[in-house]
């Protein structure tokens, strides 16, 4: 398995954050489409994200992690609804804000980035025309503080000024991504949300664009909240990991732990299933099976009907455990009356 690693190499180090405010903290979050059977996307999910923490979200295709994102931004349109749960967003109460109210904090305080550019930048503006827009619908400033801070922002991200004439077909996947990110940073947000952003790129393109995401968080200090298929990437860059199955949260906690010693069957499956770099040579497995159909989920543990380790509880719901240093595991194998207790970490 891959060894989680900061940009600059070393391994990152998420126990050395939790002292840090709680910028985000989404409670028992719950998202449905439709409403005659309802798919419940999110499943009464809680998460918090601290200030200058880069939280990742992996999980199977369709297990809710872009409906979580889109939730907590609140950029879902029907037949998408929340139906319950709270996000408080730096004392903003998410669910409850207009239209009007969202406008004033979206992009100044949080912004979000699509998994591709090529839908998100208007294609008949060029990108210092929408960077100007981007400022001016948020702040009075002349045409020249304008044109410098677009300037400024471009080079940020490693793109030549020179391209703010230039329209969204004129640059490359990877110059259009970038594009994206600089306007997400035009205002330094404190929360940047990215849904899958780098999938469209190739992968020395992926790591280029991760490397300064990366090193641009660090030097601002934003939280960076991170949708992605590609464990290789959140290994090397998220503080801490949120695994997602069939719309819920099934085990949550520093990255480095749960890449050390996943403790959902679901999340040693997923982990199983992707190539390590740097460790030995090991076959892959996949998961059998597909999960649950969303309008209808069993009862008990969703990944009851694919899990090797599964138990005749299983068909109860599981309670939520903290194991270790995992805040979170969605599973039966971890209640007290079955767990064997776990060596104490010396400090
Ligand atoms: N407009 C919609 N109407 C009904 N169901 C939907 C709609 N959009 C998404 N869903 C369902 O909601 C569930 C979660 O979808 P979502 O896109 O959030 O998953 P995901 O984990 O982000 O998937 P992917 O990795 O493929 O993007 C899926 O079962 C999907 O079929």
């Amino acid at each position: 398995m891959p060894k989680p690693r900061d940009s600059a190499g070393a391994p990152a180090d998420p126990a050395a954050r939790p002292d840090r405010q709680v910028l985000l903290d989404v409670e028992d979050l719950v998202v449905e489409y439709g409403v005659d059977e309802p798919v419940r996307a999110v499943d009464h999910v809680s998460l918090r994200v601290r200030r200058g923490e880069f939280v990742g979200i992996v999980g199977e295709s369709g297990c809710g992690k872009s409906t979580l994102l889109y939730a907590i931004a609140r950029l879902l349109s029907p037949p998408a609804r929340i139906v319950s749960g709270t996000v408080d967003f730096n004392g903003h109460h998410m669910v409850e804000l207009t239209e009007d109210e969202l406008r004033h904090i979206r992009w100044r305080d949080y912004s979000v980035v699509m998994q591709s550019a090529m839908n998100a930048l208007n294609p008949v503006l060029s990108i210092g025309a929408q960077l100007r827009d981007a400022i001016a619908a948020h702040e009075k400033v002349s045409a020249a503080t304008m044109r410098t801070r677009a300037e400024e922002v471009l080079r940020l991200v490693g793109i030549d000024p020179i391209h703010l004439s230039s329209y969204p077909h004129q640059l490359s996947g990877g110059m259009r991504q970038r594009a994206m990110i600089a306007m997400a940073l035009v205002f330094r947000p404190d929360l940047v949300i990215m849904d899958e952003p780098t999938s469209a790129l190739d992968v020395v393109a992926q790591r280029s664009l991760m490397r300064r995401v990366k090193q641009l968080q660090e030097e601002f200090g934003f939280a960076v909240l991170f949708v992605t298929h590609d464990m290789s990437l959140v290994s090397h860059y998220s503080d801490r990991l949120a695994i997602m199955y069939a719309g819920q949260l099934v085990e949550l906690g520093p990255t480095s732990e749960v890449f050390a010693q996943a403790r959902h069957p679901y999340s040693v499956g997923l982990l199983q299933a992707f190539p390590s770099l740097r460790g030995p040579r090991r076959e892959l497995t996949g998961i059998p099976g597909s999960p649950p159909d969303l309008r209808h989920p069993p009862a008990g543990c969703r990944f009851q009907a694919r899990c090797p380790q599964v138990m005749d509880v299983c068909r109860q719901e599981p309670a939520t455990y903290q194991v270790g240093r995992a805040e979170l595991v969605r599973c039966h194998l971890y209640a007290p009356s079955r767990r064997t207790p776990e060596p104490v970490e010396p400090r």
